[in-house]
């Protein structure tokens, strides 16, 4: 049966360059090209630990074996990048330093990374009319409007004055002093100089602002796959604080809002900006799940529920402490109170919605985590100190 896009066209076989296809998102957008599509993947990056169960055919040949190949490249200083792109029809740039715990720590590399290192791509694109797809961050629109409004303002609860609305809304960052919007700021910057690529030269674009998404193989559990002293994101925080029967760290109390998202859920969308470009191209789209709203109290009581499921061990004592952002982050954090994603451009466009409940993508997502690295952590915390 010939797969066809939402118009009803044939879609014909990609060759798709994708930048930073060994992180957590570029590896499950390779599983899915793989799996259940023709195309064929040039997976860029430093890293091929997350995809590398795509690339070695141990013994029998993978069913796509040939489609993905590993360029391991760093995109910052490599002069293969530009034959790259032009061997590629469409160029998928995920490459990022994302992890908020580097923005007010490492705000140079952060620049750079989602910044200045950005632009050749953007460039050989545009010079060699290639589409392109970024991925930018739900972190460009920053504050909401009604953050601002006094604390109990009946207007807080208007959509007008936190709903997230690609053509509508600000970008509202800190001062410059807090340096935790370096990302945000680079992000936005980058937008920009797409959008200008494709209103004075003509570049297909389609920008992605991604809404937390989470699931298996985001970040690193720390002292385990990656540097103990690594800060991840805040599912793989709490995930070991579990692992680790640690009580979860709250910044602030954990009163920020977030909405998450399943991975595979996300990854529906992005096939679907693939696959009809006349839908795509042009637009900036919101990829993320309203209806799974929580403050971080709350997921971190959803998540010890969840474990305690999954792990069949007792809640800790203490399961949550409050700690402050400076202590956890350091000088220069600030946050997003609340991120609602305005889903109406991608209904339109795409006809795609979320589908997963919060509580079912992190049964999924804790089966997973407590599967691969239960053990392991055991063996670290068993471990007489060095004496
Ligand atoms: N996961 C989310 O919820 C989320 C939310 C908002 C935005 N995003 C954006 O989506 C993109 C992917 O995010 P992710 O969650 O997969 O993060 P990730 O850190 O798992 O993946 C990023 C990948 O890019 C690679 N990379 C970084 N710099 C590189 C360079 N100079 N050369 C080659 N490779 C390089 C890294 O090695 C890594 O594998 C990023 O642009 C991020 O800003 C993600
Ligand atoms: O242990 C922790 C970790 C995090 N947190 C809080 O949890 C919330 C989420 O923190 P995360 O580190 O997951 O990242 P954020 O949602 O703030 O930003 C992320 O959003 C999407 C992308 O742009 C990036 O991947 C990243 O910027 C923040 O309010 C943070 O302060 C805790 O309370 N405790």
């Amino acid at each position: 049966m010939a797969r066809v896009d939402l118009d009803g066209n044939p879609i014909k076989p990609l060759t798709i360059c994708m930048i930073g296809a060994g992180g957590f998102i570029g590896s499950h957008l390779c599983e899915k090209l793989m799996s259940e599509t023709p195309h064929t993947v040039l997976a860029l990056d430093v890293y091929s630990d997350k995809i590398k169960h795509l690339l070695d055919p141990a013994d029998s040949p993978l069913p796509w074996a040939g489609r993905i190949t590993f360029h391991r490249l760093n995109i910052k200083h490599d002069s293969r990048l530009e034959g790259l792109i032009k061997m590629a029809d469409l160029t998928i740039n995920l490459a990022a330093i994302c992890t908020p715990a580097d923005y007010n720590t490492r705000p140079l590399d952060t620049i750079y990374s989602n910044f200045i290192d950005a632009l050749p791509v953007v460039k050989y694109c545009s010079e060699n009319n290639k589409r392109l797809i970024h991925f930018s961050t739900c972190e460009v629109y920053g504050k909401t409007i009604g953050a601002f409004l006094p604390k109990d303002s009946p207007l807080r609860k208007d959509p007008a004055y936190y709903v997230l609305k690609e053509d509508e809304s600000p970008c509202i960052f800190g001062s410059i002093e807090k340096q935790r919007w370096s990302y945000a700021c680079a992000k936005q910057l980058i937008e920009r100089l797409i959008f200008a690529e494709g209103a004075e030269n003509g570049l297909e674009f389609t920008i992605v602002r991604p809404f937390n998404w989470i699931g298996p193989r985001m970040d690193f559990i720390p002292g385990i796959d990656g540097p103990s002293e690594g800060v991840p994101r805040v599912l793989a925080c709490f995930s070991n604080n579990l692992l680790r029967g640690e009580p979860l760290k709250l910044v602030d109390g954990g009163q920020s809002q977030r909405t998450f998202i399943y991975i595979k859920d996300a990854i529906e969308a992005v096939l679907l900006m693939i696959e009809n470009p006349a839908r795509a191209n042009g637009h900036i789209f919101n990829v993320g799940n309203p209806n799974n709203e929580v403050t971080v109290r709350q997921l971190a009581e959803i998540m010890i529920q969840v474990y305690s499921k999954v792990s069949g061990e007792q809640t800790a004592e203490t399961p949550t402490i409050d700690v402050s952002s400076k202590e956890f982050y350091g000088e220069g954090y600030d946050d997003s109170d609340k991120r609602i994603p305005d889903m109406t451009i991608i209904n339109k466009q795409l006809g795609w919605n979320p589908k997963t409940s919060l509580w079912d993508l992190l049964e999924s997502t804790l089966t997973y985590q407590h599967r691969t690295y239960a053990e392991a952590v055991k063996k670290v915390i068993a471990k007489p100190l060095a004496s």
